[in-house]
């Protein structure tokens, strides 16, 4: 694999807090990868290392085989973080002619102003004037001002019309077809789902699932089996999770449902064992739940 960034056993502790934990995974050239994790999972933590703007405790990460402060890596990344700040007194269009100036091969002037969405009297105004969600769509323009090869954006749609968030991922994609290597943070399973080819899924600082979306989905989506107790409903769990076909099981809406790869082979083992349960039912799980579990689970694990 050409990989553009190698991470090695990371690790980032904030006083005695384990921001992250332990995270090792390279990324591929051309590729677009998801971080995506509950609040607090350590995804701008991560994202801080590669940028160069933190020192993992433990670990290496390189970039372009550097480390993420050298010169030549910088020259070729691009990122937005959350807070976009403005230039104070400049103009947009002179604000993206500034920043565009700092590079020596910058991207195509018009590319960058079409990027931005805004309208040609926009351009003309204070940045400092702008709307929140336009100064996003101006840093997301600055981001790529550069022409980078790499491309961070830090939770890059929150505060984004449904417009603008099109324009953005549409954008994105063309980038990642020339062959840029795209990483972005998102809270939203189907936004990752959606634009991502690889989702990294952090959870309390642990790498807890690391796939294409659909290897993450057929690992955490099963299909799940539920069914009203007749009787003691915690007598009724243990012996479900003694049958070898059930994974797992929990209550929600006070039905019992349990996790299993083969609903069938569950079914029978349910009804050869005689256990006492009504209105069965089977449902395709669904990709939100599967996640909230294994983000959940990880949190019962620490
Ligand atoms: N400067 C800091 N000092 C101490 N603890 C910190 C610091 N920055 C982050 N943390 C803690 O590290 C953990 C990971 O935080 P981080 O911001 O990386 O998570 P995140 O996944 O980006 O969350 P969110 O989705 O809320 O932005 C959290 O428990 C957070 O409280």
């Amino acid at each position: 694999m050409d990989s553009v960034i190698e991470m090695n056993e990371v690790s980032k502790l904030y006083k005695d807090k384990k921001a992250v934990d332990n995270i090792s995974f390279n990324i591929a050239k051309g590729s677009i990868t998801a971080i995506l994790g509950p609040n607090g999972a350590g995804k701008t933590t991560a994202l801080g290392m590669l940028l160069g703007l933190l020192e993992p405790t433990e670990g290496s990460v390189k970039i372009f085989g550097q480390h993420p402060k050298e010169k030549m890596v910088r020259e070729k990344t691009g990122a937005m973080l959350q807070e976009v700040s403005v230039m104070d007194r400049l103009k947009v269009r002179e604000i993206i002619a500034l920043i565009r100036s700092y590079y020596p091969q910058p991207m195509d002037m018009e590319f960058l102003i079409k990027a931005t969405g805004l309208a040609p009297a926009d351009l003309n105004r204070y940045a400092e004037k702008l709307s929140g969600g336009q100064k996003r769509s101006l840093g997301f323009a600055l981001a790529l001002a550069g022409d980078p090869e790499l491309i961070f954006f830090d939770e890059p749609t929150v505060g984004l019309d449904i417009t603008s968030r099109r324009r953005f991922w549409d954008t994105v994609r063309g980038l990642a077809e020339q062959g840029k290597t795209i990483v972005f943070t998102t809270h939203y399973l189907q936004e990752a789902e959606d634009i991502a080819d690889r989702i990294l899924l952090f959870s309390k600082g642990h790498l807890v699932a690391d796939g294409s979306p659909d290897e993450i989905k057929s690992r955490i989506v099963k299909r799940s089996l539920s069914f009203l107790p007749v009787g003691d409903r915690s007598v009724l769990r243990k012996s479900l999770l003694e049958l070898t076909a059930i994974e797992d099981c929990y209550e929600k809406e006070g039905r019992i449902h349990v996790t299993t790869d083969d609903t069938d082979e569950a079914l029978r083992a349910i009804f050869i064992t005689g256990l006492p349960v009504k209105d069965v039912r089977i449902d395709q799980g669904r990709l939100d739940d599967a996640f909230e579990q294994l983000t959940m689970n990880q949190e019962e694990a620490v």
